[in-house]
């Protein structure tokens, strides 16, 4: 018998893209097939220039796929919408607005109809609180450092409940110590909210302890997924126990020999 759950939450069914700038096509993805369970969190790494942004981009609906389709819940996803938040590398805060003000925003845009002024309050609040951002509810996004922003990206991202969080290297440019604070919050915040994630990143041991599938791509023109990878590590995870963990230096070997025996990157000349 089947079932509701039977069935694929996320599903990129033989997703292929290009693009065509100046009369030349340049097939970026070619015959991308994944499906991704609800509370899932799956990371994709690849070499720089792969397609992982229009991965990304494609699910997110800014970008429309060549070919195939991407289905969320059986639906055909070809625009953006509130069901899946996107939060980028470079924090896209607006400058002019506080941190509250930010979250707020995207709280009024999904929630004006269904909350009141205070529940819509209170919820901006709780996002805050959970990104512990709550004490800076009044400053402006140049008065707080880049970590501070990324934190608020997020809690804008989980204010607007999204189906589906699409993270695109979203702490690519921090130091390493607030990287692994950040890290540590967003494993807590999965575990608590039961987010479905999908998280691009460049960072093998961030892929490795986030996870549960790396999805890993071959390198472009014409990229496609050359393995996933299951990380059978229990949850939660301590970054101090994994760290000499058998699973966890087996899976972190598993995408380093992937990305730099199988597929190494050649600089085109
Ligand atoms: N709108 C577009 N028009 C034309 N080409 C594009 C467009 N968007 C992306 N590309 C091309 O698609 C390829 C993949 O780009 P993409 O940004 O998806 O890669 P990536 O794996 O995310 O790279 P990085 O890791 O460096 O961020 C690149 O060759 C890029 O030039």
């Amino acid at each position: 018998m089947t079932t509701a759950s039977d069935k694929p939450y996320l599903k990129l069914d033989h997703v292929g893209k290009s693009f065509t700038r100046a009369g030349v096509t340049s097939e970026v993805l070619k015959d991308v097939s994944l499906t991704i369970d609800r509370n899932e969190f799956v990371s994709i790494i690849g070499h720089s220039g792969c397609g992982k942004s229009t991965l990304l981009n494609l699910v997110a609906g800014l970008t429309q796929v060549s070919t195939g389709a991407v289905l969320l819940e059986e639906r055909e996803v070809n625009s953006p919408g509130p069901d899946r938040a996107v939060v980028f590398q470079n924090h896209s805060l607006l400058p002019w607005l506080s941190v509250y003000a930010n979250v707020r925003l995207g709280v009024d845009k999904v929630f004006g109809s269904k909350k009141t002024r205070a529940e819509r309050h209170d919820w901006t609040m709780h996002n805050l609180e959970l990104v512990q951002m709550a004490h800076a509810k009044d400053k402006r996004p140049s008065e707080i450092s880049g970590g501070m922003k990324q934190r608020v990206g997020i809690a804008r991202a989980l204010a607007m409940e999204p189906k589906v969080l699409l993270l695109d290297e979203p702490f690519g440019a921090l130091d390493a110590l607030t990287r692994a604070h950040l890290q540590d919050s967003l494993m807590q915040i999965h575990a608590s909210l039961g987010n479905t994630v999908i998280m691009i990143t460049h960072d093998v041991d961030e892929a490795v302890l986030l996870s549960d599938r790396i999805v890993m791509m071959t390198n472009g023109p014409s990229a496609r997924i050359g393995e996933v990878l299951t990380v059978e590590l229990p949850r939660p995870r301590k970054r101090l126990e994994m760290a000499a963990h058998p699973t966890y230096l087996k899976a972190r070997e598993s995408v380093l020999r992937f990305l730099y025996e199988r597929h190494r990157f050649v600089e085109a000349a």
